[in-house]
């Protein structure tokens, strides 16, 4: 049977599992009308035809799942964050025995605090540290043969924040559920929306109705390409486009005290390729070495400035600036609500198999 991990974690997940067969995600049926996929003939050979892709899925979320648990012990006031973020980094490349582009960290460890919502981590000589009263959204993936696992939770200390949390949570369940295969996107946003809109949370004497981050969105994903370009709405009005046999969706939900708004705001530290722009022609030889280091290390995966440095890259912003000016990388700073305001996260990657529905980063904490 399977071994048991150490603490702090170091035994890679493939040598827990002498089997090589690693546990399922949490299986949910399909709605009414898509019931019949479970007893067809048809779609349950599809299914097999899928096990070996579906294993390495399963593997890159069960190193998520031990990465999250060990994180959440040392994720307390006081650490740094560029010191945490390390710290799970290394968790993931220890767990998932990294090789290169085959296995290994899928995007930045996002670390977002407070009113920031989304696509924040610590660059170089960043020394802020965790506070008690912070709302800290740990958004990271992991990845094996390009396949991703996104999922995202919320870490506070201060239990005033718990109805926040607790409103993001079951939004989030709310829109794990929703999926199915021929559902439009657009009812999954409306249902996400009344249960956030039926939450509120009390800060300083004031009670706040929390508020979806209208803006923000869960995303279909596909091998190396982290969006693969349906949007998951959280709030009513999207787009009727369905959902589809075969596709994997991360579901994510934000909730908020602010306006229900991000703009983009503060340093960026996320980049990622276009994943459409193929080769470019390039004169600046600092921009042409910089892309060579992103096709080997990252290719079309996102990546970050302390990722630049760790590979012992210096010297690279003008460069960097280059290959953004001329889209072959977009910048992606982060997306920030009003000052003030507290933004909460939860988010699951699930899958569509011909039969049911299968939320692949599901675990014992969310
Ligand atoms: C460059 O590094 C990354 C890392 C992760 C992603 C995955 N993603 N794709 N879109 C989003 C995400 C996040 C980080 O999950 C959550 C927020 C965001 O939602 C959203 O709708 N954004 C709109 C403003 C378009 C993308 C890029
Ligand atoms: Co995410």
């Amino acid at each position: 049977g399977p071994k048991k991990q150490t603490e702090p974690p170091s035994i890679p997940v493939a040598d827990l599992f002498p089997s090589k067969i690693f546990p399922e995600g949490e299986r949910q049926s399909y709605n009414n009308d898509q019931r019949w996929r479970e007893t067809s003939e048809e779609k349950r050979e599809l299914e097999r035809l899928e096990f070996d892709i579906l294993n390495e899925v399963r593997q890159a979320a069960e190193v998520h799942r031990q990465v999250r648990q060990y994180i959440r012990t040392i994720a307390k006031p006081g650490i740094g964050m560029t010191d945490l973020c390390e710290r799970l980094e290394n968790c993931v490349r220890q767990l998932i025995s990294e090789n290169g582009l085959e296995a290994g960290i899928a995007f930045p460890t996002g670390c977002s605090l407070n009113y920031v919502a989304a696509h924040w981590t610590p660059n170089a000589n960043d020394t802020s540290v965790l506070q008690y009263n912070d709302v800290m959204k740990l958004d990271f993936g992991t990845q094996i043969n390009g396949r991703i696992i996104d999922s995202a939770f919320t870490v506070a200390f201060n239990p005033r924040y718990n109805p926040l949390l607790k409103a993001v949570r079951e939004a989030t369940d709310t829109g794990v559920r929703e999926a199915g295969i021929d559902v439009r996107l657009c009812d999954i946003g409306a249902a996400v929306q009344e249960v956030m809109e039926s939450h509120e949370v009390e800060l300083d004497g004031k009670v706040y109705q929390v508020k979806c981050v209208r803006n923000l969105n869960g995303h279909s994903i596909a091998p190396y390409r982290i969006h693969a370009g349906k949007s998951v709405p959280i709030v009513k009005g999207g787009e009727a486009t369905r959902m589809e046999e075969g596709e994997y969706f991360a579901i994510e939900t934000f909730g908020s005290t602010g306006r229900g708004y991000v703009h983009e705001d503060l340093d960026t530290s996320h980049y990622m390729k276009n994943f459409d722009v193929g080769h470019v022609p390039l004169r600046l030889p600092r921009a042409k070495a910089l892309l060579n280091v992103i096709d080997r290390n990252f290719g079309t995966l996102a990546f970050c400035k302390r990722y630049l440095d760790r590979l012992g890259e210096t010297k690279y912003l003008m460069a960097l600036k280059n290959l953004c000016d001329v889209g072959i990388l977009d910048p992606y700073p982060p997306l920030c609500d009003t000052k003030s305001s507290y933004v909460a996260q939860f988010e699951h990657t699930l899958y569509l198999h011909p039969t049911r529905k299968e939320v692949l980063s599901r675990g014992p904490d969310y």
